[in-house]
């Protein structure tokens, strides 16, 4: 494309937000070092090389200080590899066969990079990471800039093959108004953190690359669309429908609910204490899902049910005549925990995890429950449990009995697994409420790793067999009058949530910054409407169909 032709090019969406502005386009990354003979000494090259490695780590550690929740977790893991002494030593060894500092760094974090995508598919999504942590230590190495958001004095529009997680962290909000990007899925890295911060963003833009630096584009997150150089009307309608946005965030939360008044609650995820008061001040109704393996990773045993407590009560003090959903430590594959399940799996997706770990470190559970119970004790909330992973009858009932002994009064599970939808009726006889886990639900439904960046394409709830699956909970929910609550990314995605209530779901949890857009496109469809599109999208073919034929009949 031409710089300056009108064009419309579209993606996927986060959220519902719509901005304007020129582009500035994210540096090409650094080319590879070529390996020539060095004309420094080795104790030169040596300390280029430990210097650049220092000035990584602490420059991604000094972001990691600035950021809470997934991203933390991902920038802690970046500083750690830059500290890493068996990469200290590699560069070192390589610097003494007489490599530059920029090579030796390169080839050191290759055969790192090549070890870590050949022989664990679960550290896959940390390829990406290793090449951002690469390319930051050579160009300290080099002395050149870092590759990274550009830097501007006035605002633009981003656009990027990818975002590494560092630069999502700190975007500068007030000079980037949106971010598009080639890559990515509705639940990669980027969009995840893209949804925690409400920045308005388009991910898997097949064409972004033929935008060019100083283009005039519209990025409309509602309808998946970039337009680049829009005509005067299409500029006009953009600054109406931003200043509706703007306006209506104004105005303070109120409850979610359809257009014709059915009620949907509208609750927060979070993975922590410091998630509560983001969801206060997002408006959220209460938990809807509360993650506590934070109280359990990193450490060496389960912590004492006192430790937990305390932790328990801090959440639910905030939400006095709220429910709060707390999940059950959901340890194994993605969240392994070496001290629940040390036995070494094959394929620990379908392994030791969830509520089977926990039922079979029963102790583990009680010392939950008796936690929560005397948190729910102390406080105002109401508290509310649920078991991850649940796959069978017997566990829901096993998992309800346990629970019934510490007198807590609504006892659900998570639907994460295809047999457990497939069951829900005989499920959800044997349980108070059905929290319906979207992400693992997807990657379990089309037997596609949910962690596997090259896989992301599967990732999407919209797949209409996804949708089945949650149309046979909700009509489970609604004939045993029990309450059906989404908790996965797709909760987050304002259409598909209108899809999810026209399926019988009854409640939607996500990251609050993402609240206020689903609250305003509930606002926007009756009942009826959401049976329509969830009747237009289970119709369809594949995510992509479903999608667009939602999107034609609600735009
Ligand atoms: C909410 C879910 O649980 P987690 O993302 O913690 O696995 C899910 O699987 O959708
Ligand atoms: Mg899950």
């Amino acid at each position: 494309m031409g710089k300056g032709a009108h064009a419309q090019l579209s993606g996927m969406g986060i959220g519902n937000g719509t901005a304007m502005g020129v582009v500035r386009r994210m540096p090409d990354p650094l080319p590879e070092p070529v390996d020539i003979p060095s004309a420094r000494t080795a104790a030169e090259e040596l300390s280029c090389a430990v210097g650049a490695l220092e000035e990584t780590a602490a420059f991604i550690r000094s972001r990691g200080e600035q950021a809470v929740g997934a991203a933390r977790e991902i920038l802690d893991a970046q500083s750690l590899m830059a500290e890493d002494p068996s990469v200290h030593e590699d560069v070192s060894r390589l610097v003494m066969a007489g490599k530059t500092a920029a090579r030796a760094i390169f080839e050191s974090f290759s055969s790192f990079r090549a070890i870590v995508a050949g022989l664990d598919s679960y550290l896959a999504e940390r390829v990406s990471d290793i090449d951002d942590v690469m390319q930051r230590t050579i160009a300290y190495a080099r002395g050149v800039a870092a590759p990274g958001i550009p830097e501007s004095e006035t605002p633009f529009v981003l656009v990027a093959r990818d975002l590494a997680p560092a630069d999502t962290v700190t975007l500068d909000l007030t000079t980037v108004l949106a971010f598009v990007t080639t890559e990515g899925g509705p639940t990669s890295h980027t969009a995840i953190l893209a949804r925690e911060k409400g920045i308005v963003a388009l991910v898997a833009v097949a064409d972004a690359q033929s935008i060019a630096d100083g283009d005039l584009v519209i990025v409309d997150a509602a309808k998946g669309a970039v337009t680049v150089s829009p005509s005067e009307s299409e500029q006009k309608a953009a600054t109406a429908a931003m200043e509706e946005r703007a306006a209506q965030r104004a105005r303070p939360a109120t409850p979610g609910a359809l257009a014709d008044a059915t009620p949907i609650s509208l609750l927060a995820n979070i993975g922590s204490v410091d998630g509560v008061d983001e969801a206060v001040k997002y408006g959220a109704e209460g938990v809807g899902l509360f993650r506590t393996e934070f109280l359990f990773f990193g450490a060496t045993a389960a912590p004492s049910v006192e430790e937990q407590q305390a932790a328990y009560t801090k959440v639910l003090t905030a939400f006095p005549g709220q429910k709060v959903v707390i999940r059950l430590l959901d340890a194994g594959a993605d969240k392994p925990l070496e001290f629940l399940n040390s036995e070494a799996e094959q394929n620990p997706a379908l392994g030791q995890r969830g509520i089977r770990a926990l039922l079979a470190n029963e102790g583990i559970l009680r010392s939950q429950l008796q936690a929560i119970a005397g948190a729910a004790g102390q406080t105002e909330a109401d508290a509310w449990v649920m078991a991850p992973m649940v796959a069978t009858v017997e566990e829901a009932r096993s998992f309800s009995a346990i629970a019934r002994e510490f007198d807590l009064k609504s006892v659900g599970i998570m639907v994460e697994v295809p047999s457990s939808a497939i069951l829900a009726d005989r499920i959800l006889a044997v349980s108070d409420f059905a929290s319906i886990g979207t992400n693992d639900l997807t990657q379990y439904t089309l037997a596609a790793d949910r962690l596997q960046g090259s896989l992301a394409s599967f990732q999407s709830a919209w797949h209409p067999a996804v949708l089945r699956l949650i149309a046979e909970v909700g009509s489970a929910g609604a004939a045993l009058h029990k309450p059906v609550g989404v908790c996965g990314e797709a909760a987050a995605e304002p259409l598909l949530a209108v899809v999810l209530v026209g399926l019988g779901v009854t409640s939607l949890s996500m990251s609050a910054a993402a609240l206020a857009d689903v609250r305003d496109e509930l606002s926007r469809h009756t009942l009826a409407q959401a049976k329509e599109f969830a009747r237009l999208a289970l119709a369809a073919d594949n995510a992509e169909d479903a999608l667009a034929a939602v999107l034609g009949a609600a735009r």
